[in-house]
């Protein structure tokens, strides 16, 4: 049996919603064996996030090359890095083992409006982390951020994919779940052509976590061999069922359900 292996790079939610937990399930239902390298851990619940600690530089490395030295993976994401010297050294090491398949998730900041990265952090993640990526996956608020450019219109969101592209990343999709129309349109930019991802808006407040979930369903994908577009499709139905299904879990904005894909049958999207 070929094993797809998936690494996640990325904070720890006790919650069990968003993070490394997120993207571990994720990966398990996806069946790619899942390993973590754990950046920061949060105390954090459907009520928002409590408390931010880091992980001190060396350990992050230490579990980089523990990875490195022996298992290797398929493909690996990254999520909340939270400082400049994190996104250096993790860059660092993504380039020394010469992994692909990169997922840059650019976590900032958590719905609760929590800061999950520095400010001073974004230079660091445009300058070392986008040029090694497969596919960046950016709200529109990151996108806005990492752009520098205000978004509107989805004229407005083509500009910055290719902005982007051009800062050196392979691909982009740019998630649409920050909006209120009644679609969500998801946009894959690809460096040629735009993909507009469209599925109706499902109407909850648990979306506690699709980032994670997403970007680790990509990943999951890329371990296993499918190619990028199809990735993201299959990651956009994956994501889809987990809001559709409600948990019922916290008082705040609850998680989704990861279990919801394997259970209802793959559907394609
Ligand atoms: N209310 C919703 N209904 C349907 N899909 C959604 C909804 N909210 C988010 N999504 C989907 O979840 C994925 C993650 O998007 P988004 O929530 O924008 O990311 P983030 O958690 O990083 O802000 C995307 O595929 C998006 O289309
Ligand atoms: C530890 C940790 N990492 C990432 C996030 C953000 O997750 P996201 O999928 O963007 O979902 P929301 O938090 O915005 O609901 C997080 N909260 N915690």
């Amino acid at each position: 049996m070929v094993i797809a292996k998936a690494l996640t790079i990325a904070g720890s939610d006790s919650g069990g919603g968003a993070g490394i937990q997120a993207d571990l399930k994720t990966f398990q239902e996806l069946d790619a064996y899942g390993m973590s390298i754990i950046t920061a851990v949060t105390a954090q619940n459907t009520l928002g996030v409590h408390g931010v600690y880091p992980i001190p530089l060396n350990g992050i490395v230490e579990q980089i090359d523990a990875i490195g030295k022996d298992m290797g993976t398929n493909a690996l994401k990254t999520g909340m890095l939270f400082s400049s010297e994190i996104i250096e050294a993790v860059s660092e090491r993504i380039h020394h083992y010469q992994w692909d398949n990169v997922v840059i998730d650019p976590v900032m900041i958590a719905k609760g409006g929590a800061k999950l990265l520095q400010d001073e952090a974004v230079n660091a993640l445009i300058d070392t982390l986008i040029p090694l990526s497969t596919v960046v996956t950016p709200n529109i608020p990151e996108a806005e951020i990492i752009t520098d450019r205000k978004i509107k219109t989805m004229d407005d969101r083509k500009r910055a994919a290719q902005d982007i592209v051009r800062m050196g990343a392979t691909s982009v999709v740019m998630k649409g779940g920050h909006g209120s129309e009644d679609d969500v349109v998801d946009l894959f930019f690809d460096g040629e052509t735009f993909v507009e991802m469209t599925s109706p808006r499902i109407d909850t407040r648990h979306t506690h976590g699709t980032g994670c979930t997403f970007s680790a369903a990509i990943t999951a994908e890329l371990a296993k061999g499918v190619e990028i577009k199809q990735a993201v499709l299959t990651a956009k139905d994956f994501t889809r069922a987990a809001i559709e299904t409600e948990l019922g879990i916290g008082e705040g904005h609850g998680p989704t359900n990861h279990w919801a894909y394997k259970k209802r049958g793959v559907k394609s999207f």
